[in-house]
């Protein structure tokens, strides 16, 4: 359990603040004085120091010198007040790790901590890359983990280290990246990020979903059509194509593209042209492709129902997006993360999770990933009237989690989902709307794996 000092002259900010972060699971000290907290830091040994800056008897400049003086590898983030950039800078180049500006949400302080306490072995960064980083904060507050409520978080774990590092890589290149990874595990907000640190960012990022298309239509929503081109045109329509050019395209379900429509897509993105149905005028086209998929692309190829000189060139890279269990260390980020959306788009003020409530979200295996995280998290915060989310708000299927896929001798992962699927169904009399639900996963997914199982239903 990771030890706190926090020194802080507002008492009552200060037992509030001691309240909410032993409940979050840490050991806390405090301290109302310089003085006081001078002593305790002499006495017994912190793995993180949350200081205020102003101080009644002492300077806190002053006091983090001196803490870090006497326990130089000890983190220690400061708090200031909003107009106080200066001193938070001042703060920075005299050693303190971060700093956070008054007044912050629970969320806030927890993901700061957290990074604090993760960064603990890590090289500190040089004063000039902090500054930076106090610049930067001061256009985004708590850029490096999230931005808004609607925003993205980055995560800690090695897993999101390297799919960030990829998207970096890959997002100011032109290349075509396949994105994978089970579903829910964020290909599309994937996808949005590497347009969104692309050069392409000021023109759209056009997101399309192939399993929603029915194949008829697909030639006219890529391409667009002229109105009377066939019955039911009724007026112009821009393609999917156009209204990406100078941007993005992304392709979700990609593996559900009928043979025609791969014979197309693939000739439009030979001839960099495209023709709206019913028009001989040939329009340039410029876009970037991205695609994504939650099925085995090459085992489609194998099957021969996806071609593989398209597979060929959609695959430039390709970015496996890891699973919500492979990312765990990320956990209360998330949490954190879907708690805050959850309070703003229900117009509540949850402060956190019980105890118990995080000891089953880490023990609960995820099947549904990010999605099923964010719905169990929404649907516990609607549930909840007191401060804390607490274990009755909580789904029975988290409560008693199934065996795991890896604990069921001889059986593959894919026997498992089959089976959960038929399960599902058959629970809900082949309901697939409710099976869906049930599965925690959309109904496109559902259809898709059933698709993919061949389940005859
Ligand atoms: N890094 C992230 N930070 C915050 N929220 C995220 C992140 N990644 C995914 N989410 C959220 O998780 C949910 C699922 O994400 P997304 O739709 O991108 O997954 P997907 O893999 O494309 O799903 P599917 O396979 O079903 O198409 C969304 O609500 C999204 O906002």
């Amino acid at each position: 359990m990771s030890k706190i000092l926090i020194i802080e002259d507002d008492a009552a900010f200060c037992q509030m603040l001691e309240k909410f972060l032993t409940k979050k699971g840490y050991d806390v000290v405090t301290s109302f004085s310089a003085a006081d907290a001078k002593g305790k830091i002499r006495e017994s040994s912190f793995d993180l120091v949350l200081t205020d800056l102003r101080l009644p008897d002492y300077d806190g400049i002053a006091l983090l010198g001196d803490i870090k003086e006497l326990h130089p590898k000890v983190p220690v983030i400061v708090m200031t007040g909003y107009a106080e950039v200066g001193t938070a800078v001042e703060a920075m180049k005299k050693g303190a790790f971060d700093y956070i500006s008054k007044p912050f949400t629970p969320e806030e302080i927890v993901m700061v901590i957290a990074n604090a306490l993760n960064s603990k072995s890590s090289t500190p960064a040089t004063i000039d890359a902090k500054e930076e980083n106090v610049k930067e904060k001061e256009k985004h507050p708590l850029i490096d983990t999230t931005n808004t409520v609607t925003g993205v978080i980055h995560g800690i774990s090695e897993a999101s280290r390297k799919l960030n590092e990829y998207i970096q890589l890959v997002a100011p290149t032109d290349m075509s990246i396949l994105i994978t990874g089970e579903s829910g595990t964020g290909k599309e907000v994937t996808a949005k990020a590497i347009h969104d640190q692309s050069k392409r960012k000021d023109y759209n990022f056009a997101a399309v979903d192939c399993g929603a298309i029915p194949k008829e239509l697909a030639t006219s929503e890529f391409f667009g059509h002229l109105k009377g081109s066939f019955t039911g045109a009724v007026e112009d329509k821009v393609g999917h194509f156009e209204a990406a050019n100078g941007g993005t395209l992304f392709l979700d379900e990609i593996g559900n593209l009928s043979y025609g429509n791969q014979i197309q897509l693939l000739r439009a993105l030979q001839e960099r042209k495209i023709k709206r149905v019913g028009s001989t005028k040939e329009i340039k086209i410029d876009v970037r492709i991205l695609t994504a998929t939650n099925e085995d692309l090459l085992e489609a190829v194998e099957k021969g129902t996806f071609r593989e000189d398209l597979y060929h060139r959609l695959n430039e890279f390709t970015i496996e997006i890891p699973s919500l269990e492979e990312r765990m260390e990320d956990l209360f980020l998330f949490t954190d993360f879907f708690l805050k959306k959850a309070n703003a788009s229900l117009g509540k003020n949850i402060l956190g999770f019980s105890q118990e409530v995080q000891s089953a979200f880490r023990a609960y295996h995820w099947p549904g990933n990010l999605r099923e995280l964010q719905n169990v998290i929404k649907r516990s915060v609607l549930l909840t009237g007191g401060d804390y989310v607490e274990l009755s708000a909580l789904p029975k299927e988290i409560l008693q989690p199934k065996e795991r896929p890896e604990e069921i001798e001889n059986f593959s992962k894919e026997e498992y989902e089959k089976e959960q699927i038929i399960k599902a169904l058959k629970q809900t009399n082949f309901n697939k709307s409710k099976a869906a639900k049930l599965l925690q996963v959309t109904r496109k997914t559902l259809y898709n794996r059933i698709n993919h199982y061949n389940l005859d239903l």
